[in-house]
């Protein structure tokens, strides 16, 4: 029978270490330079990865990560410049080569198909060399040894974030690869979620194979990274041992300058309930889905509210029931402004004052090949003046992507380009800028900071925080506690689609919510279900 896995290990069998004995880089880059028309977005970049070792990349939004990623995965052509992989030039035709080769990665935004199940998505990113039954078996066996449980069977639409990476992780690791990329891969974890992934990240480094790092968490960066290159505007600016420096020196590094501290106002105004939310019950609309069960919050103007949780825990159901995506036979369940709003839909909602950031900003925050301005259009138009007589105000759009460009700092080629040519953390900061310049009344925004910048996430931030002082009522749902910890007045957590009672964040440990996301605030019946579940 064919061996189900094959770890990597004959890297430390001394007969087949000659290819990487000695200091030959597994990948090196030389002069590697992608220009973009007349926009440079790598620049002459060096760069060497070795076997057992954790590389990071480091740079600001859009400094050239994912384009450095994607040359030497195969996916674009570098304009000049060369590859070397264990010390030969290597020209890539495309993916395939690249995979062929042992180079594999795992990408920021999800290739899956939503209606396919996990292991249809991991045969199609195989080479269809084995049949579906040895895949799939291989498939539980690869999610087994390294931690990261999977059920074939489930259709992907019906999965969590976290859930959704660790298919794409395991489909590259089914590949065997002896370089894995992978593309902020901690940004919607939990931080028990990212300890898991940390273990499994050794692990893969312990077996032989390199690892090229992507990510925007400095903290976890010192703590898990042998090397790091940092990026500054398509250059490399430093080569540098992360342990030896501090978040802030390498934060530094990547932009240039100091990160400002988010600053909460001195005094902030606690007015009216702005949402309510009224013993909230939805079934799943899928078999697999989550049962949002009583769920009540009051949200008041000048308050932001955070929700924490482990992902699939509800947190995508209760958006869907705000935003009016799901909607309810009992309009009572959501009020917003005084009014019920439970049986509207999301544009009656916007137009009650209500503003929706989720959490997938390509696909669901906005279509990826319409241009900013047409993005701008499509949730502005209910309340923002954009279309008047039945007309587009075409530049009435086109002042919206300005504005948000401006207030927001989104770097982008040309004024209007489609979303899916932004960087991820500029496409972020756009979805953001374009629902916070509206002034809503109140704000429900799923991860606003995912894969997005030091100095960006820091932007962001201030905005909700200045969103509130303003009097708006401020939603936010986040796997990163701290972030919570920084700008909410208090924290509540979800749990197998039931809300926690709201602590005030000043007394929100990690531990205490990291005991109320793994289901200990609920009673012993419900913890005996739930343990089930
Ligand atoms: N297909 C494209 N056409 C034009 N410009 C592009 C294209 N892809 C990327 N760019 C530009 O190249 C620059 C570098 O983008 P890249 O995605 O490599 O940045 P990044 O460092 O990965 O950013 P982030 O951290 O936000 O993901 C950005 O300014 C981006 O707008």
């Amino acid at each position: 029978m064919r061996q189900l896995f094959e770890p990597w290990t004959r890297m430390s069998d001394p007969t087949h270490a000659s290819a990487h004995s000695g200091d030959t880089p597994l990948l090196q880059t030389i002069g590697l330079t992608k220009l973009y028309g007349t926009f440079l977005a790598n620049d002459s970049v060096d760069i060497e990865v070795r076997p057992q070792e954790i590389h990071a990349l480091l740079g600001e939004n859009g400094a050239g990560k994912s384009t450095l990623v994607k040359t030497i995965y195969g996916l674009i052509q570098p304009s000049e410049g060369e590859m070397r992989w264990q010390g030969q030039r290597m020209v890539l035709s495309g993916p395939s080569e690249a995979r062929a080769r042992g180079i594999g990665m795992v990408f920021q935004h999800f290739s899956l198909f939503d209606n396919l199940t996990v292991a249809e998505n991991v045969a199609l990113g195989l080479d269809g060399k084995e049949s579906f039954k040895d895949m799939s078996a291989r498939l539980e066996q690869v999610s087994r040894t390294y931690g990261l449980p999977l059920d074939p069977r489930r259709e992907v639409w019906q999965l969590s974030v976290g859930e959704r990476q660790r298919i794409e992780i395991v489909r590259a690791l089914m590949q065997n690869p002896k370089f894995l990329i992978l593309d902020e891969p901690t940004a919607v974890l939990t931080p028990q979620e990212a300890d898991q992934l940390f273990i499994v990240l050794e692990r893969l480094k312990a077996e032989g194979r390199a690892i090229l790092y992507i990510s925007h968490k400095l903290e976890e960066v010192k703590r898990l990274c042998d090397t790091a290159t940092i990026l500054r505007g398509g250059k490399k600016v430093a080569t540098c041992n992360p342990k030896a420096e501090t978040a802030a020196s390498l934060a530094r590094m990547m932009v240039g300058t100091e990160i400002k501290q988010v600053k909460a106002a001195a005094t902030r105004q606690i007015t009216v309930p702005r949402l309510v939310v009224n013993d909230l019950c939805l079934e799943p609309d899928d078999p697999h889905g989550v049962r949002l069960q009583n769920i009540s919050l009051e949200l008041r103007g000048g308050e932001i509210l955070g929700i924490a949780g482990v992902a699939g825990n509800g947190q995508d159901e209760l958006f869907s029931a705000l935003s009016g995506e799901r909607r309810s036979n009992d309009p009572g369940t959501v009020v917003i402004e005084g009014i019920a709003a439970g049986h509207l839909t999301i544009t009656q909602r916007r137009k009650l004052g209500a503003a929706f950031v989720p959490e997938e900003r390509l696909g669901h925050g906005t279509a990826p090949r319409m241009k900013l301005s047409e993005n701008a259009l499509l949730t502005g138009h209910a309340a923002s003046g954009m279309v008047k007589y039945g007309f587009i105000d075409t530049p009435a759009t086109l002042a919206t992507v300005d504005r948000a460009t401006e207030a927001f700092d989104v770097r982008k080629a040309k004024r209007d380009p489609e979303a899916a040519s932004l960087s991820g953390g500029n496409l972020q900061k756009f979805v953001v800028g374009r629902e916070i310049l509206r002034k809503p009344a109140v704000l429900v925004v799923s991860q606003p900071t995912w894969g997005v910048d030091a100095g960006a996430a820091a932007v962001i931030r201030q905005s909700l925080l200045d969103l509130a002082t303003s009097g708006a009522a401020v939603l936010v749902t986040s796997q990163d506690l701290d972030e919570l910890a920084e700008i909410t007045d208090r924290i509540a957590v979800m749990f197998h689609g039931r809300l926690s009672e709201a602590l005030p964040t000043a007394e929100a440990s990690r531990e205490k919510l990291g005991l109320l996301m793994g289901g200990s605030g609920l009673d012993h019946t419900e913890a005996a279900h739930a343990a089930r579940a």
